[in-house]
C-alpha cells in the first residue's frame, strides 16, 4: 500500500476531468507555449493552422463505416453535453476531429478539455 503522501496518490486533475468554461468574444487565444504545454498531455493531438485558425486535428481509424459512425455520434453527444462543437469528418474507417473556439477564432482551454474528452469516449 502506497503511503498516502506518495505521488502515485496525488489526485491529478487531468483535462478529461475538467469543466469547460463559458467563453465569451475577447477571451485569450491559447498558443504557443501554452497550447505545447497542454497538446503534450493529449497524445495524437496536433495543431494546424486552417484558414488561419488554429486548431486541434486527430485522426482516429476503425475497420468500417459502422464504428467510424459510433464514434461520430459519441463526439455529437459530448458537443451537446458541453456546448462546444467540434468539425467532425465521417469517412470509411476513419474520423477526423478538429476543436477550435469559433468565438475567439482559434483555441481556447475548452478545445483540449474537449479534445482530452473525446479521447475519454473512444
Ligand atoms: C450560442 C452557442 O452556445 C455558441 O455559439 C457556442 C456553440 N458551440 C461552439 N463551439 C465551438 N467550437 N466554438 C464556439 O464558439 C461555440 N459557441
Amino acid at each position: 500500500m502506497a503511503s498516502p503522501d506518495s505521488t502515485q496518490d496525488t489526485p491529478v486533475c487531468d483535462l478529461a476531468d475538467q469543466a469547460c468554461e463559458a467563453c465569451k468574444v475577447g477571451a485569450p487565444l491559447v498558443e504557443g507555449d501554452e497550447a505545447q504545454r497542454l497538446l503534450a498531455e493529449l497524445p495524437g493531438w496536433e495543431v494546424v493552422t486552417l484558414d488561419g485558425v488554429e486548431q486541434l486535428k486527430k485522426e482516429y481509424t476503425f475497420k468500417n463505416f459502422r464504428l467510424a459512425l459510433e464514434l461520430t455520434n459519441k463526439i455529437g453527444a459530448l458537443a451537446e453535453e458541453y456546448k462546444h462543437h467540434p468539425g467532425i469528418l465521417t469517412e470509411w474507417g476513419k474520423v477526423t476531429v478538429t476543436w477550435w473556439t469559433h468565438k475567439i477564432g482559434g483555441l481556447h482551454k475548452n478545445d483540449f478539455i474537449m479534445a482530452a474528452k473525446t479521447d475519454s469516449v473512444t
